[in-house]
């Protein structure tokens, strides 16, 4: 029976207050307006990012919501006007937009899109500010356009990525958020060269995709750097060639960084979310030319520092959001690469589980023994 145009009735793990367990609820979702696609989302995996809108450190974060943005599904039906993906389709929300006609899609610069920012960023969606989920009648809000921990979702048209068929859904959620974002780190915000000397702060899912990102681009050293030393072994099939723990050096990480490398990194990645490290990232790079890219992820309050000197002296601080993929247009490419085995995706899948477990899954993630959890979202989907 056909579900098009009628609310659907799914479940979905509410946040409703920040820290406190995430709740398996019974939620209506509303059929998708002008421009607008409904999904029904098969697989997603937990970010570290929904963790920290989950703790209240978030400017953004609104409560109730339902979190979650790093996913596959199919599209169930689609609003008035969306051309471009059609029920059936295989799909990856995309939190980072792409409309192709505002200012910034058009500028070339940038892969940050103007369109429905405004909205995301309140937890709405465009055509009316309103929510199209909700509980006996009270709105819930949305998560970074996406809120993918819910068996269905409505998200924008310009927030949508069809993909490949033939490619596993269990797997490719991934490439919603965590390993575009380290690989495009390195490719295209900071476009490391062969050869180049190349450091690592946080060897999460993240900081591995910098890592793969790194070797395929030719990095002759790549450091990782972690303060657990048990990271080392894993990190090292995914292209880490040296590896320090700051907890063994009573030298400042960047002088320690700065002593092994002649002066000096190429580029740097923080994939952690600590401003401290941000600052020893920027500063561990060479004189004249060594550029640092944030990637992780600071809590509302935080500000990083650092003398103007060290930019003055030709070091280069920048950051990154989602790689800086386009993503309607490059996360299809980023399925077909992985289906050709260009790219690492199944390596970075460290636990299986499924929608009802998500709290003890996040406790596994919070353990730091995890790279990436894939929760299966519905139970007639089988075992993996
Ligand atoms: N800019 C963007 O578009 C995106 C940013 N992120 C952010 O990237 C960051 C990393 O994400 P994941 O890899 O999933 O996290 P993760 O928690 O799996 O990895 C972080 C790693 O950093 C290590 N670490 C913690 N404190 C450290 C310190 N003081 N010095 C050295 N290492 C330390 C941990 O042991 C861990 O191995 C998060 O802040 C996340 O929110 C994630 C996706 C997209
Ligand atoms: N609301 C947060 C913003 C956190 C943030 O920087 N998000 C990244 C993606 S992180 C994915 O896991 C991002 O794409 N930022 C650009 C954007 O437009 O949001 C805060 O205010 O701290
Ligand atoms: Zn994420
Ligand atoms: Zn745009």
């Amino acid at each position: 029976m056909s579900t098009q145009g009628q609310v659907i009735t799914c479940k979905a793990a509410v946040a409703w207050e920040p820290n406190k367990p995430l709740v398996i609820e019974d939620v209506e979702v509303a059929p998708p307006q002008a421009g607008e696609v409904r999904i029904k989302i098969l697989y997603v995996a937990l970010c570290h990012t929904d963790a920290y809108t989950w703790s209240g450190k978030d400017p953004e974060g609104l409560f109730p919501c339902i979190l979650g943005h790093e996913a596959s599904g199919i599209v169930e039906s689609v609003g008035e006007g969306v051309t471009e993906v059609q029920p059936g389709d295989h799909v990856i929300p995309c939190y980072q937009a792409e409309c192709r006609e505002c200012k910034f899609c058009k500028s070339g610069k940038t892969n940050l899109c103007g369109k429905v920012r405004s909205a995301t960023g309140v937890g709405l969606m465009l055509s009316d500010m309103k929510s199209r989920f909700s509980i006996k009648g009270k709105p819930i809000y949305h998560f970074m356009g996406t809120s993918t921990f819910s068996q269905y979702t409505v998200v924008h048209d310009v927030s949508v990525a069809k993909v490949n068929e033939q490619a596993p859904l269990e797997k490719i959620c991934l490439l919603g958020c965590g390993v575009p974002t380290g690989l495009g780190a390195v490719w295209n915000t900071a476009k490391v060269e062969a050869g180049s000397i190349v450091a690592i702060f946080g060897l999460g899912t993240v900081g591995l995709a910098v890592a793969e990102g790194a070797k395929a681009a030719g990095a002759s050293r790549i450091i990782g750097i972690d303060i657990d030393s048990n990271k080392f072994a894993t990190a090292k099939n995914f292209g880490v060639t040296e590896f320090v723990n700051p907890k063994d050096s009573d030298k400042p990480i960047q002088q320690v960084i700065v002593d092994m490398t002649d002066g000096g990194v190429d580029y740097s990645f923080e994939c952690v979310g600590n401003v401290s490290l941000m600052r020893a990232a920027l500063e561990c790079c060479h004189k004249g030319w060594g550029t640092s890219v944030i990637v992780g992820v600071a809590a509302s309050g935080q500000e990083i520092s650092t003398r103007p000197f060290q930019l003055v002296t030709g070091r280069v601080w920048k950051g990154t959001a989602f790689g800086g993929f386009k993503s309607r247009s490059q996360v299809p490419w980023l399925v077909e690469k992985y289906m050709k085995k260009e790219i690492k995706v199944d390596e970075y899948i460290t636990h299986n589980m499924t929608l009802d477990q998500i709290n003890e899954a996040f406790h596994l993630m919070h353990g730091g023994k995890c790279l990436r959890i894939v929760l299966k979202m519905h139970a007639e989907l089988g075992n993996l």
